[in-house]
């Protein structure tokens, strides 16, 4: 696949991992019913990262979108910018605009500006820090003062492959998503780990509510059980 390493981004941006629109196909599912509504593929869904400085947002969308990890490669991000990716389901291309923010409380007021026009947001922790699980209630809070009402929200456990530092239990991880109603997952940036699906999910749901999102009757794309079927199990105990 040819791929263009053109950037487009804010400024300032930390490094330079932006692509134009490669694709991916989680699903090779044909003769969807779905597919024959109408979906505007030139619709773009904005999607941001979020969660404390290190937990591997930068890490996460380069693995998403490169499929590899560079141990220890990349310093703060500074600011915002984006990864541009078109990921395929029920044959419709879905394009996610993904933004990566610093997670550096000295950029929050920057990034904050962002949330009001994002469509999902993922949040991510780190499993080996007690301190980014315990701020993700702070994440929500604020997700929940600047973003949009209706914005799909996902919390990821990420670095799932050190399982000899986790000092964060999947069950906690569980138990908080469950209180905040929303989906939950283990990733790891360095194996994959639920990396594409987390992306494919978000794209999923995205989808789903732009093509039925004007018909009420119409039965809701089930996030939680599409995750359930297919997520990877990661170690639970620390
Ligand atoms: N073992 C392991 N290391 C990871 C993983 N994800 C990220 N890292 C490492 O954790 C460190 C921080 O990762 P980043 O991706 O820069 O974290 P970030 O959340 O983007 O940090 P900020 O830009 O400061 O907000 C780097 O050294 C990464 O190599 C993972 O899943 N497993």
């Amino acid at each position: 696949m040819e791929r263009m390493d053109t950037m487009e981004s804010m400024e300032p941006i930390s490094a330079n991992y932006t692509t134009a629109y490669p694709e991916i196909h989680p699903d090779n599912a044909s003769g969807s019913e779905e597919a024959a509504l109408s979906y505007d593929e030139e619709l773009l869904h904005k999607t941001i990262l979020v969660g404390d400085s290190g937990v591997g947002k930068t890490s996460l969308l380069v693995q998403f979108d490169q499929g590899k990890f560079i141990p220890g490669s990349f310093s703060a991000t500074v600011g915002i910018g984006f990864t541009n990716k078109v990921v395929t389901v029920d044959n419709l291309k879905v394009k996610l605009q993904i933004w990566d923010t610093a997670g550096q409380e000295r950029f929050r007021s920057v990034t904050h500006a962002y949330y009001r026009d994002a469509q999902a947001l993922l949040l991510l922790y780190d499993i080996t820090s007690k301190s980014s699980f315990d701020n993700i209630r702070a994440w929500l809070t604020e997700i929940h003062e600047y973003a949009q009402r209706d914005v799909v929200i996902m919390l990821l456990g990420n670095k799932a492959d050190m399982a000899n530092d986790r000092v964060i239990k999947r069950d906690d991880g569980e138990k908080l998503a469950r209180e905040y109603s929303v989906p939950f997952m283990e990733t790891s940036a360095k194996t994959g780990v639920n990396v594409d699906l987390a992306f494919t999910a978000v794209a999923k749901e995205l989808k789903h509510r732009a093509v039925h999102g004007q018909q009420p009757n119409e039965p809701k794309f089930q996030i939680h059980e599409y995750i359930e079927c297919r997520k990877e199990n990661t170690a639970c105990c620390s």
